[in-house]
């Protein structure tokens, strides 16, 4: 008895530390997505920040542009005086001037000066029948050329100066797409020097609004692909687009909702509800596969792509595939199996002694779960662990080491049942047989026998004109051992066995354990490649370096070549017997495999650990979590128990198959609760409820239990729940419970109970129920309450208070009255 409660308060354990660990991913999960939103808002307010700098970087140019075109325009008005009263003096002079062409020289300072003009220069169509008249231009441009420049000009001879005219306006005309195209701006970034004064005026006037349009326009209204404009362009960017997603990428096979929602910039709701249009309900945490989300996505008008990202476990198992001339001889792995006291640990026994310490005088064999043996300079390896219940949990792990099996039968006994699995194990795996006739030195041997028998397992024996060698032998003598070997020899000769050993190692956990001084230690067999000292190794979620490897005679050893078993010492913890062991290129990469590893895992575990509920139901189903629903079954009376089966069964369809794995008359019990847990089950109560203990036991772990009055709403529910359309609006809270101490008949009113408050409280307009024995006799409810003499709006925990019930006076000492209230659920 006591060990039972250990084991449920063990179980009760396991489940809080599990409820715990489920807790602790959730934070984790919600954790990464604050910090991920906190990223979002960091880089929206940096970008806000560069706006406003440059917005403000702008500013101040445009200021320190006005600041100069203030100081030309007096520059300007200083020139015309001045030329005006020079024209009065000396009117050839100015004829010479007004001839001499300079259009350039003013633009190109004009440009220099006035970066910004830049930024609403003319189209180049428009600029250039200006540009085309130089001459003319320069006519009228004359009088902004300041004082100092104007004289100098006068120097420079005519005909050279109308040579850099011509040079210049070519420059200009090759050039036109470095400058900005935009049919907003006036084109008369170019054309200072020809402009009047009331025109310089009327245009300074202008300007705020210049600068205005400047700050509002878009960036679509110039020609893409100018890089010189987004270097010499100052305009800020003042209007922030919405960003709109048209193409995402999804790295996964799966994809959380919530992730999803991230990638395509669409809110949660807005998924799901796309989601449930498609007919499948799902959380913010559902995984959604690529088909599903192409199917959202391209709902919201959003392409999507899926890149399956390269794991760290793709890029440690991918390998290049060797060539013919790399491949070596590698020596056979033999696994010995057969029927019990048959003689395969004799066997391999008999082998070892008679063998293995050939050429290594006084080699004392260890036993580290595999072993090599020489014939003829050529190795056999065996591995140590007789029967088929470690050659198949390897198989079952993925590693399939074997190449011969060696089927080992008594001569005195025959083929048993183990035989029969040990040949089939061996044929399933497509491993060639060699039958090992053993104990032939006693005197009720029989080979012929087992001849004969082997026959009607489709192992015709090369005697008979089959393909099965079969090897007489005795474990006890050593009578045909050699010949065994010989045949073993032969058979992997024919199976052409290789392996490159110049390469990263590869190979099979035989067996592995704790050793006290030596920490981890595992038989790694080989089985392409060469293990050295040193090499950064993985296998299953144990990762590590080879800090020291010793053989099977307990030598020590750099390195491991193919076929060879060798205990391992450096892993990080122990591995389990049939992981596949890979050396890796670099530590960093066996810790990430390792670590995805333990992530699966413990996805794996969490995904197993999911109780069934109807809640959920549908996504398990989907999922394919779920291929059976387990029921549990109570009811009030046995008729009920069997209509709630029969009609619950039936629900079954091709996906899922109702069945009830308990039924039983009576309340719901802790029992009831541990088996529901055991078979992932739903529990159905009929005019039942669970007691205290069923109550915490379902708490615990995590059971469903669904209460019903009303058959047809059970399988309601139930149908709704594998539909995934289960949408209960309500739920039951139980207020309090008030146990019947005494009864009165009162010829009017009918039955008063006398009760106390036992837990919670019981309230005037909350429903009631009867329980007898935990079985529901009556539910409706209050039609008194009362404290003393006095009406009561309810009565607490540890208060008397009498009752009656609507239309029901049926009422017994030690009944017990629920009370509850129904409670919207918000799904
Ligand atoms: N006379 C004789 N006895 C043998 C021979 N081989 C094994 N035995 C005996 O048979 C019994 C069982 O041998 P095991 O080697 O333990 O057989 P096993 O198949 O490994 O048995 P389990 O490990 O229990 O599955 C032992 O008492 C051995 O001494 C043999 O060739 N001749």
């Amino acid at each position: 008895m006591s060990k039972i409660k250990i084991l449920e308060t063990n179980k009760s354990l396991l489940a809080n530390a599990q409820n715990i660990f489920n807790r602790i991913l959730e934070m984790q999960t919600e954790a990464d997505g604050q910090i991920r939103d906190i990223k979002t808002i960091e880089s929206k307010i940096l970008d806000i920040e560069k706006v406003r700098n440059e917005k403000a970087r702008a500013e101040k140019e445009e200021q320190q542009r006005m600041e100069e075109e203030a100081r030309r325009m007096a520059e300007q008005k200083a020139a015309e005086e001045k030329a005006a009263a020079e024209q009065k003096t000396a009117p050839e002079i100015v004829k010479a001037t007004e001839e001499t062409p300079k259009p350039e020289v003013k633009e190109e300072e004009s440009a220099k000066a006035a970066p910004e003009k830049k930024e609403q220069p003319a189209a180049p169509a428009a600029a250039c029948p200006q540009m085309q008249q130089p001459q003319r231009m320069e006519a009228k441009t004359k009088p902004s050329v300041p004082p100092k420049q104007a004289a100098s000009r006068q120097a420079v001879p005519q005909k050279q100066e109308a040579k850099e005219g011509q040079k210049k306006q070519e420059r200009m005309e090759t050039k036109p797409a470095k400058k900005f195209a935009n049919t907003n701006a006036k084109p008369g970034g170019f054309e200072h020097g020809k402009k009047t004064k009331k025109q310089l005026e009327d245009e300074r006037a202008k300007r705020p609004k210049i600068k205005e349009r400047v700050f509002n326009i878009d960036d679509d209204d110039f020609p893409k692909g100018s890089r010189k404009r987004h270097k010499k362009q100052q305009q800020p960017k003042v209007v922030i687009e919405p960003i709109k997603i048209e193409k995402a990428v999804i790295t996964e096979e799966t994809i959380s909702v919530k992730l999803f929602s991230e990638k395509i910039g669409k809110p949660v709701s807005e998924i799901l509800k796309k989601l449930l249009l498609l007919g499948m309900m799902s959380t913010i945490n559902s995984q959604i596969d690529f088909d599903t989300a192409t199917l959202v996505a391209g709902e919201f008008g959003i392409e999507l792509e899926q890149k399956i990202e390269k794991t760290a476990e793709d890029i440690l198992i991918e390998e290049a595939p060797d060539t013919e001339e790399q491949l070596l001889k590698r020596p056979p792995i033999v696994t010995i199996m057969g029927h019990v006291d048959h003689g395969k640990t004799s066997l391999l026994d008999k082998i070892r002694q008679s063998k293995v310490t050939e050429g290594e005088a006084g080699g004392i064999t260890q036993h580290i779960g595999a072993y090599q043996v020489e014939l003829n300079g050529e190795k056999i390896t065996f591995i140590d662990t007789p029967g088929h219940e470690a050659f198949t949990a390897m198989r079952a792990r993925g590693a399939q080491v074997t190449d011969i099996a060696i089927i080992v039968v008594a001569a005195d006994d025959g083929i048993m049942p183990q035989t029969v699995e040990a040949i089939n194990h061996a044929k399933s795996a497509d491993v060639p047989i060699i039958v090992a006739v053993n104990k032939i030195d006693r005197p009720n041997a029989n080979v012929q026998k087992i001849m004969q028998e082997l026959t009607e397992h489709d192992l015709l024996p090369e005697e008979w004109g089959g393909q099965t060698i079969v090897v007489p032998v005795s474990a006890k003598t050593g009578e045909g051992i050699e010949k065994l070997l010989e045949m073993i020899l032969l058979v992997a000769e024919v199976q052409e066995l290789k392996a490159n050993p110049d390469r990263l190692a590869k190979g099979t956990i035989v067996e592995a354990q704790l050793d006290k001084g030596r920490g981890p230690v595992a038989t790694v067999l080989v089985e392409t490649g060469t293990l050295r000292t040193g090499d950064t190794i993985i296998a299953g979620t144990a990762y590590g370096r080879v800090r020291a490897m010793v053989n099977d005679l307990g030598k020590t050893v750099n390195e491991a070549f193919p076929s060879q078993p060798v205990e391992v010492i450096g892993f990080s913890e122990v591995p389990a017997a049939g992981d596949i062991l890979h050396a890796a290129p670099a530590d960093k990469l066996s810790k990430q495999v390792a670590e995805e590893r333990k992530d699966k895992q413990k996805a794996e575990m969490l995904k197993k650990m999911s109780k069934v509920s109807l809640d959920d139901l549908f996504n398990q189903i989907a999922e394919g979590q779920i291929k059976d629903l387990n029921i549990v079954i109570k009811a009030d009376v046995q008729g009920s128990v069997e209509a709630v089966r029969q009609s619950l069964e039936k629900l079954s369809n091709e996906e899922v198959r109702v069945r009830a794995i308990h039924c039983g008359v009576g309340a719901i019990t802790e029992t009831d609760v541990m088996l529901a847990s055991a078979a992932n089950a739903i529990i159905i109560g009929f005019n039942v409820r669970p007691d205290n203990m069923a109550q915490t036991a379902a708490e615990h772990e995590k059971v469903d239990i669904r209460l019903y009055r009303i058959i047809y709403k059970a399988i309601e529910d139930i149908t709704a729940a594998m539909k995934g359309m289960l949408e209960p609006e309500f739920e039951e809270l139980v207020i309090g419970h008030a146990e019947v101490r005494q009864t009165f008949k009162v010829s009017a009113v009918g039955t008063i109970a006398g009760c106390y408050v036992t837990d919670g409280l019981i309230r005037r307009n909350a429903q009631a129920r009867l329980l007898r024995d935990n079985v529901v006799i009556y539910e409706g409810a209050l039609s008194s309450l009362k404290r003393f003499k006095d009406d009561a709006k309810e009565v607490a925990q540890g208060y008397e208070c009498g009752l009656s019930l609507e239309r029901f006076d049926d009422i017994k000492e030690g009944d017990v009255v629920e009370c509850f209230e129904m409670h919207e659920i918000a799904r």
